[in-house]
């Protein structure tokens, strides 16, 4: 049986794991996920991204959105304004507040990530061993200038203040300039149970077109999953998260601007360099980056990579399993 380790962050990476399951239905795929995104919101710790993935593989996402559960209702959040207790702009509804709820329940009681994220899973049979990146807490923080902040007048000494990733991203909408991406706590951190055994047990690694700062970059910050994968003696093929010089959804060109990255699916490939990835596939729109992403070390191939359906997500799973067999030979 093919083992596949894929590194995910939350609505690309789940999209494409729906495809990869369907390109790989006997494969035994495990999701190593990015937890940098987490947050503590009202005594409960939120894990966008693993919930993400969860919910996705599991049938339970709000398709439309892309994040949070189906069929939901806001009454938790309404009350909660009406005592005038916020966050306002983080949008948790009722039936993901249970989420939560049984998360923190089972961490107060003593249980790590990693157990309780089994548990979860346990319900919503994800199809997929979805393993949290560690155990630890690890939180992105991004550097903005404090006038970019509301409420800021101008008058006060201008400087620069870390806000919570969630607060860049869905608050500012990733509208103002991020001069540093920090992955709080990573240096410190120590890989989840069963994430350093899985590379080292792996067939193949993919990256799917998730974010190469926030989200696989989070998770090559975690010490030991860069070095195991770069160790692991297996193809690793990574899937460009950009099209035609922008992102296909999210704001990732903010965040790579941050790391000194141009926007880019060359600039991305070489971002993570020919140490790490093996292979890169780019959007038939990017074939001209081609030579470049090959001249820096790195095979890659131009093919449709708009995830606009499941069938065309899983003909980019294929194509990404193709290219590690040809990285093989
Ligand atoms: O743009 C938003 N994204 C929301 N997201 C998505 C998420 O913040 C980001 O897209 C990811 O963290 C980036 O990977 C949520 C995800 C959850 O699991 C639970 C609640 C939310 C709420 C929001 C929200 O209000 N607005």
């Amino acid at each position: 049986m093919q083992r596949i380790v894929v590194l995910a962050g939350g609505i690309g990476g789940a999209r494409f794991l729906r495809g990869l399951k369907s390109a790989a239905p006997d494969a035994d795929i495990t999701v190593i996920g990015n937890t940098g995104d987490d947050i503590h919101l009202f005594g409960l710790k939120v894990c966008p991204d693993l919930d993400t993935v969860m919910y996705t593989l599991g049938g339970g996402i709000d398709e439309e959105k892309g994040w949070g559960r189906d069929g939901e209702s806001f009454a938790v959040k309404e009350e909660l304004a009406a005592y005038g207790v916020g966050p306002q702009w983080f949008g948790l509804g009722d039936r993901d507040f249970a989420t939560h709820i049984v998360r923190t329940q089972m961490m107060g009681a003593g249980y790590p990530l990693s157990a309780v994220t089994e548990a979860l899973c346990a319900r919503w049979q994800p199809g997929v061993r979805l393993l949290p990146m560690t155990d630890d807490r690890v939180e992105t923080h991004v550097l903005i200038d404090t006038a970019d902040l509301a409420g800021s007048d101008g008058a006060e000494e201008q400087g620069r203040k870390a806000v919570h990733f969630q607060e860049y991203w869905v608050r500012l909408r990733a509208s103002v300039d991020a001069h540093a991406v920090v992955p709080v706590g990573a240096d410190t951190a120590k890989p989840a149970p069963g994430v350093l055994e899985a590379i080292a047990e792996a067939d193949v690694v993919l990256f799917p077109p998730s974010n190469p700062v926030v989200s696989v970059g989070t998770i090559l910050a975690v010490p030991g999953i860069r070095e195991a994968i770069a160790e692991a003696g297996v193809p690793v093929v990574g899937l460009s998260p950009i099209v035609g010089d922008a992102p296909v959804r999210g704001m990732a060109d903010k965040v790579l601007a941050a790391v000194g990255v141009e926007t880019s699916a060359a600039a991305v490939a070489r971002h993570y360099g020919s140490g790490l990835l093996d292979g890169w596939l780019v959007d038939e729109t990017d074939a001209g980056a081609v030579a470049g992403v090959e001249e820096a070390g790195i095979r890659c191939r131009a093919v449709p990579l708009m995830m606009t359906d499941a069938e065309a997500t899983a003909r980019m799973a294929r194509e990404a399993l193709r290219m590690a067999e040809e990285v093989r030979a």
